[in-house]
């Protein structure tokens, strides 16, 4: 595998990959040297220049690089885009010419690719695509619960409010610094469409707010079943879900800096929690309404998701396979999920 764009989520998939039994790094693509490229090349990753024009700066800067970007595009089954929202369309024509397919992320428009990906929801119709979005880290979240509570009881309408971290921790040039905005100012927020690339048919509606923190998203759902069962039969067929983490009370977890300390402890890589952090005393159901809340880890969740869609696309694995192998290789099947299972 390819990677062009090791950023937040470009490093990440790019250790994800290089974890699983089945798959190989051939090299990461950077834009300029930096701490990153350094630590790319001390990981073992050959570095290959995004930007040709610029290549000279990382030999300036004491860094080997393996190639052009497009010699790593040649030399890889797939490539993983991970630049910048719209980067990745201005990239198209690079993999396109090459042959080789591509995975986009959630910053790029659903009209760029043949298909939007959630492992969970549509493994298969990633199959043989030439490009392949992986949905935004909230879509994501949201399209991970959507999925077993519609095989389960059916699902009317979905109401969530996201209450979006400004940036993510690096981002000094983000805010708000002291403010809570409604962004965006109308209904729905993009999430509601986007979740639509994934299940056409839901109703759903969602509202987004910014607000001064870094760490994680904040869901606050409202789900109208089509039928009524009983809070304990949501929470099982919740806690079955190997990426949707029910918080036990026991751990009191007060927030999102106490999940990220909790992976932390944990010994998880950049603090990272991959899975959807569901609070598992929210969960409640009156009749057909399901309430919770959930917290996204902006920077890690699409990372399995990527895993699972390189598979899908080459046909490596069915979908049972390649997301019980992504979640072992990168020790999320081993994370305690304190709701006991039936
Ligand atoms: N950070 C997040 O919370 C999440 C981001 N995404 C999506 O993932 C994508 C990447 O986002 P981040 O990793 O956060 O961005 P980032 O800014 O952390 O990383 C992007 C990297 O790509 C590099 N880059 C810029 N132009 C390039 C080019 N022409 N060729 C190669 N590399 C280039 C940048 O220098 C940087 O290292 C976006 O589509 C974003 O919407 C999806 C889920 C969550
Ligand atoms: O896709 C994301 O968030 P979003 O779904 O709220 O737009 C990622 O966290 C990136 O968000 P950003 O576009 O605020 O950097």
């Amino acid at each position: 595998m390819g990677i062009n764009g090791y950023g937040t989520i470009g490093k990440r998939v790019a250790d994800a990959v290089a974890a699983q039994p089945d798959m190989t790094v051939v090299g990461v693509a950077k834009t300029r040297p930096n701490y990153e490229a350094t630590v790319a090349v001390e990981s073992g990753y050959d570095l290959y220049a995004a930007i040709p024009e610029r290549a000279d700066q990382f030999g300036e800067a004491g860094l080997e690089t393996a190639g052009t970007v497009e010699e790593l595009i040649e030399a890889s089954d797939i490539v993983v885009d991970a630049t910048p929202s719209g980067v990745g369309a201005d990239n198209k024509s690079l993999y396109e010419a090459a042959d080789t397919p591509a995975l986009f992320q959630g910053g790029e428009d659903d009209a760029l690719v043949d298909v939007s990906f959630n492992a969970r929801s549509n493994y298969e119709a990633a199959a043989d695509a030439d490009s392949v979005r992986v949905v935004s880290c909230n879509t994501t979240g949201l399209s991970r619960l959507i999925a077993p509570l519609r095989e389960a009881f059916g699902i009317e309408r979905v109401r969530a409010t996201l209450v979006r971290r400004g940036g993510d921790p690096a981002q000094s040039d983000r805010g708000p610094i002291n403010d809570i905005l409604p962004d965006p100012k109308t209904l729905p927020s993009h999430h509601g469409p986007d979740v639509k690339t994934i299940f056409p048919d839901l109703s759903i509606d969602t509202l987004g707010l910014k607000v001064p923190a870094t760490l994680m998203h904040m869901h606050s759902l409202n789900v109208t079943l089509e039928s009524a069962p009983d809070v304990e039969t949501v929470r099982d067929a919740l806690a079955d879900e190997d990426r949707l983490a029910l918080l036990g009370e026991d751990l009191d977890i007060t927030g999102t800096a106490d999940v990220k300390e909790y992976a932390m402890d944990m010994g998880r890589p950049r603090g990272d929690f991959w899975e959807n952090a569901i609070w598992d005393e929210s969960i409640t159901v009156k009749g057909r309404e399901l309430y919770l809340f959930q917290a996204i880890h902006q920077e890690s969740d699409v990372v399995p998701e990527n895993i699972d869609a390189i598979r899908a696309v080459l046909e490596a694995e069915d979908k049972a396979t390649s997301m019980a192998r992504t979640n072992e290789a990168l020790g999320l099947s081993d994370s305690p999920n304190p709701y006991p299972r039936p």
